[in-house]
């Protein structure tokens, strides 16, 4: 299976935060969510995807190109959206569109003004006026015009209302009906995650803790909830992390069979969703 972005044992330093040694693949046609918490790493990992960081180790690639020979032709086949992706804000759509439009090889008119009626645009009002939804609608649809392969998008549903935010969802669905796309998004929504993606990756405190398909997570992750007095050192091996409530334990694992045979009917073992996941693994992974 293709890999349209590929990271390459990628450090990225600041002073205080660093995003270490990732090795990352985003496959061609599917939707991949990703998350983690405030501070993880996700902008910064965008950031390099889309070159306007650089990293201080190892290496990105797109569509199997490297940025520092093919720069134009990688962002040529990107549609990039993001909050704050308002970079002409006195201007209005049809003069964006004048600007933008003839950096694009495949930039599409007709696709354009489609989009600008399905999200119900207005062309000649400036964009510091629209509000935070159509702002974000504004700038998928220029993101989309161009008939671009990878979708990139920093929580492009943050601050946007439920309908919106499931109207948006619908559309990205439709894109990937082409079968060629792919779509890699950060997002702190795991429910849009459950009703669109395919692959999550995950990153905690600037690690990619993992980057699965959804059916694998499900399958690998169990949430584990009993009595405080079932915990000793022993038995605590089977879990990653242990939440200590005065009601009892929840604890989450990947040794499902491991704690079937250590505790048997005396623990309830749930399906974990994504928040039980990064909710445990936020503070880092006790045992493995
Ligand atoms: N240019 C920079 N210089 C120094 N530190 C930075 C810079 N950019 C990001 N950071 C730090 O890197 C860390 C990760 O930030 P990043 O924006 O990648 O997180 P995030 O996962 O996208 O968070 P959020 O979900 O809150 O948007 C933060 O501690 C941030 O302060």
């Amino acid at each position: 299976m293709e890999n349209v972005v590929e990271f390459n044992n990628v450090t990225k330093r600041f002073k205080d935060f660093s995003v270490k040694n990732i090795d990352l693949q985003v496959k061609r046609g599917f939707v991949h969510g990703f998350i983690g918490a405030n501070g993880a790493g996700k902008s910064t990992m965008i950031k390099m995807i889309m070159n306007l960081l650089k990293p201080d180790a190892g290496e990105v690639s797109v569509f199997g190109m490297d940025y520092k020979t093919h720069e134009k032709a990688i962002k040529e086949r990107i549609g990039f959206v993001y909050d704050g992706n308002v970079f002409f804000e006195n201007l209005n759509l049809k003069d964006i569109k004048r600007i933008v439009s003839p950096a694009y090889k495949h930039w599409d008119n007709a696709l354009f003004s489609q989009y600008v009626e399905q999200f119900e645009l207005p062309l000649n009002k400036s964009i510091k006026k629209f509000s935070k939804g159509m702002q974000m609608k504004a700038s998928l649809a220029i993101a989309l015009s161009h008939h671009a392969e990878l979708i990139i998008m920093d929580e492009p549903t943050a601050g946007l209302d439920p309908i919106f935010r499931r109207e948006l969802l619908g559309v990205l669905q439709e894109l990937m009906l082409d079968g060629n796309r792919t779509i890699f998004f950060s997002t702190h929504i795991t429910t849009d995650l459950n009703r669109i993606a395919d692959y999550i990756a995950f990153i905690n405190r600037g690690e990619l803790v993992f980057n699965n398909s959804i059916h694998d997570i499900t399958e690998n992750y169990a949430l584990v909830k009993g009595r405080t007095e079932l915990l000793d050192r022993d038995t605590e091996k089977a879990f990653m992390h242990i939440n200590r409530l005065s009601t009892g334990f929840e604890a989450l694992t990947k040794k499902v069979n491991d704690v079937e045979n250590t505790f048997g009917d005396s623990v309830v073992i749930e399906p974990a969703t994504l928040e039980d996941i990064m909710f445990h693994l936020k503070g880092g992974v006790q045992h493995v």
